[in-house]
């Protein structure tokens, strides 16, 4: 963009900022504040994020620049020898420079015999990209079968994951994906076509069962979320039962912003001679996302913290995490009760109501979603600036669960945009369990107080 463009778009935004001012002034001032916002309203919103991204875009330039930013790369895409198609397919959605994470990966990854590869990168540095155009650069379109696998934990990373195999592909005519997710049974002696197949391991399993496509032809196996997966009982069984199908050609990645020991060594041992790009412990979490914590004695105080916080969040959105899914339906129901505009996404929804309400929080209706460990991981909102750990990730047996308190700050700070996480803490456990999330990551989270507004303006606000 020239300068008259940043000047303009400077311009649109503040004058759509003082719009949105002007509303949510009329929303306070109105009895009915709280209600849904209105078509035109939402519309105005969206503006505004997208004008917000423009000046992101400006400092995105900058941290690409920055030899220390996970964002930083030396090389162009250009020099990467992808497709044309796939530059146009990347150009398309908006990008400009790879992120350290593509820039290392996929010279790897592309290059002849391939190689196999065990990966980890800060969450929102884009290692999605990485794995799916070397899935992309790697089948033959010409051929009616699944040639690349990709296994996910969840039906709505599934899903978000094969959306972006079909935007950076589009330009690959003839190009298709297949959904192996609850919902899609398919019949004995169906032939899938697509050339690319995502799921989850539970699924992708039964169609290989019915012989839906061949494993024997997969050229690229994909594990996202690779420490989970091979690390919880269930999806462990169901992606190795399947990965020990595949050919000593085919080539293996596994992804994830978390490895912990044991996970990384048993990785290396069912991957043959991987390439492995790990980060240090004290570079896993990201400077972009601000941390704190909020004092509470009981969940009466924490629910007061919430509606406190949701009056401070201006432009942007927000996540709730709570331990069960019964937490996350009383919290949702409370709000809803105060008419605070909150969706809840939790597991025991069915999974095309689980699909519409995450594809209207992305599409910005609603501001506010509270959710469990289901949301965890992967899900990409750019519009996310606020996180809160209604309760703090811990695993069956309460201890802290590092990786997962790693996932869920990672939802907001989405490529080097700026973000808050904010963890409720109630009782001496919590602050043990807090304190050892901060031992592990060699990190210090700050107090904050919600009934102190200037406080939480001065923290949360834009730098
Ligand atoms: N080179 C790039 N330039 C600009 N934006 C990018 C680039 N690569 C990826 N993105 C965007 O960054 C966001 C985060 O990417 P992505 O979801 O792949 O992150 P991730 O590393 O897989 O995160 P997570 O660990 O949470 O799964 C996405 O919205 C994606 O479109």
């Amino acid at each position: 963009m020239t300068d008259e463009n940043w000047a303009e778009a400077a311009d649109l935004q503040e004058n759509l900022a003082k719009k949105v001012d002007n509303i949510s002034l009329k929303k306070e001032t109105d009895e009915n504040y709280e209600k849904p916002l209105s078509k035109e309203e939402t519309s105005l919103l969206k503006k505004m994020l997208h004008n917000k991204l423009v000046q992101n875009n400006q400092e995105l330039q900058v941290q690409q620049r920055d030899p220390t930013s996970p964002l930083y790369s030396v090389k162009s895409f250009e020099e990467l020898h992808l497709k044309k198609e796939l530059l146009d397919g990347i150009f398309s959605m908006g990008f400009n420079r790879p992120s350290k994470i593509q820039e290392t990966a996929l010279p790897l990854l592309l290059a002849n015999p391939p190689e196999n590869m065990i990966a980890q990168s800060q969450s929102g540095t884009g290692k999605t990209a990485a794995f799916v155009l070397t899935m992309l650069s790697r089948c033959d379109i010409s051929k009616p079968y699944p040639q690349c696998l990709c296994l996910s934990p969840t039906y709505e990373l599934a899903l978000q994951t094969g959306k972006v195999v079909e935007v950076m592909g589009k330009f690959l005519k003839g190009l298709k994906v297949g959904y192996a997710v609850r919902g899609n049974r398919i019949q004995r002696n169906t032939s899938i076509t697509t050339q690319i197949v995502i799921g989850t391991p539970g699924t992708m399993l039964d169609w290989s069962r019915h012989r839906a496509f061949d494993l024997r032809k997969i050229e690229v196996f994909v594990l996202d979320e690779a420490d989970v997966m091979i690390d919880t009982q269930g999806f462990k069984d169901q992606s190795i039962r399947i990965q020990r199908q595949l050919t000593e050609r085919c080539q293996m990645l596994f992804f994830s912003a978390t490895y912990d020991e044991p996970v990384i060594k048993f990785a290396q041992q069912i991957v043959r001679q991987p390439n492995v790009i790990r980060l240090r412990r004290d570079e896993e979490t990201l400077d972009n996302i601000k941390q704190y914590f909020v004092r509470c004695s009981n969940m009466d105080q924490k629910y007061e913290a919430i509606t406190n916080l949701y009056g401070v969040l201006s432009v942007g959105q927000a996540i709730i995490f709570c331990h069960t899914r019964r937490t996350a339906s009383w919290l949702a129901k409370k709000m809803c009760e105060d008419k605070f505009v909150v969706a809840l996404l939790s597991g025991e929804l069915d999974v095309s109501q689980r699909a519409s309400i995450l594809k209207r929080f992305k599409e910005a209706q609603e501001r506010v979603l509270v959710t469990t460990n289901v949301c965890s991981r992967g899900i990409d909102v750019e519009q996310v600036t606020l996180v809160v750990n209604f309760d703090l990730p811990v695993d069956m047996h309460g201890r802290p669960d590092c990786e997962t308190y790693l996932h869920r700050i990672g939802r907001t700070g989405r490529f080097g945009k700026s973000g808050v996480a904010i963890n409720f803490v109630m009782n001496d456990r919590d602050m043990r369990v807090l304190q050892d999330i901060e031992q592990h990551f060699g990190i210090k989270v700050g107090s904050l107080d919600t009934d102190n507004f200037n406080e939480m303006e001065e923290k949360l606000g834009d730098d």
